[in-house]
């Protein structure tokens, strides 16, 4: 008998997002990165749209009843042989399935997907923050998710690692650091500040903070010690930035909310952006970090 299908999504994803990797560094390698622009600070390139065209076809190849939410809309599902995976990692199948899921069918399931995150530093050559982000909804809710970093450098020379969350399995892929005792530091936008962001921050006067791109790679700063916390008080990111990295981060006993600390729903009907921005953090008390931040800021993000 096969795995339930939660076991069976997280698995070919985790499959899915490596070779999406290795198309990501091909485009980089080739150097024509054809970029399109989609907005202010809103860059899309040959990468984006060629990685999101192999998960999408990939998974409802396998998966054709579930429903994928892509950040590059539409993709045409005629890829070559090449991209289509239907590998599944087995590895992952060894686990056994949490009972809250064992019984999920394809229409409980969103697949959020971010082919990848941190464009903007991928243009700039801060490869290092950019991630693939694939997470598993059920119903509202952030379950399962893949963070696979590309351009990480293992040991060995090998390029690309991949991190994976379930709730009720845990979490694989990479090796769980406290961070520092003693300081508090936060992991913010580089590309996407404002003044209001700004004011959020100044609630934290004492504190050291880290500017890098993603929100893939902001949640692996805190899994690995690097940040206490991620904070992001303005609206931009949306469902496929956050459901993969909640989903790994809660997994491992963090907690990744709006600013006002409520947990964002991951239905397919939902609005795509996350209006009241990005509060996670790891080994904090989530809430006291809430109320640090003034209640009119926070009711400012996202309010027109
Ligand atoms: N204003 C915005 N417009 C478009 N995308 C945004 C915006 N703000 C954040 N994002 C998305 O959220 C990610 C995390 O934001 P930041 O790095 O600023 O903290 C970005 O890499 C980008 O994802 P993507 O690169 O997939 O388009
Ligand atoms: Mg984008
Ligand atoms: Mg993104
Ligand atoms: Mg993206």
């Amino acid at each position: 008998m096969s795995a339930p299908i939660i076991m069976r999504l997280m698995a070919s994803s985790i499959s899915t997002a490596k070779r999406a990797g290795v198309i990501i560094r091909d485009v980089l390698k080739k150097g024509d990165l054809g970029i399109v622009d989609k907005g202010h600070n809103d860059p899309q390139t040959e990468a984006d749209r060629s990685a999101q065209q192999c998960i999408i076809a990939s998974l409802t190849k396998k998966f054709p009843t579930v429903k994928i939410i892509g950040e590059e809309g539409c993709s045409d599902l005629n890829v070559c042989d090449d991209w289509l995976v239907t590998e599944q990692d087995e590895s992952f199948l060894q686990h056994n399935c949490p009972a809250e899921w064992q019984d999920a069918k394809p229409e409980d399931f969103v697949i959020w997907v971010d082919p990848l995150d941190g464009t903007a530093e991928y243009t700039q050559g801060f490869v290092e923050h950019v991630t693939v982000l694939i997470g598993i909804a059920v119903k509202d809710a952030a379950v399962g998710g893949i963070i696979h970093q590309p351009f990480y450098k293992q040991p060995d020379g090998e390029l690309g690692r991949t991190i994976w969350g379930l709730k009720g399995v845990g979490t694989g892929g990479f090796t769980p650091k406290a961070a520092p005792a003693g300081k508090f530091i936060i992991t913010t936008t580089r590309s996407h500040s404002n003044a209001l962001h700004q004011q959020a921050l100044n609630a934290f006067p004492s504190a050291e903070v880290i500017k890098v791109g993603g929100a893939g790679f902001k949640v692996l700063q805190l899994l690995e010690g690097k940040a206490h916390a991620y904070v992001f008080a303005t609206p931009g990111c949306k469902k496929w930035d956050t459901c993969a990295p909640e989903a790994v981060l809660e997994a491992q006993g963090g907690t990744l909310t709006n600013i006002n600390g409520e947990h964002y729903a991951y239905n397919a009907d939902v609005e795509h952006v996350n209006k009241k921005g990005v509060l996670a953090s790891l080994g904090q008390n989530h809430s006291d970090l809430v109320e640090k931040i003034p209640a009119e800021v926070r009711q400012a993000v996202g309010a027109k």
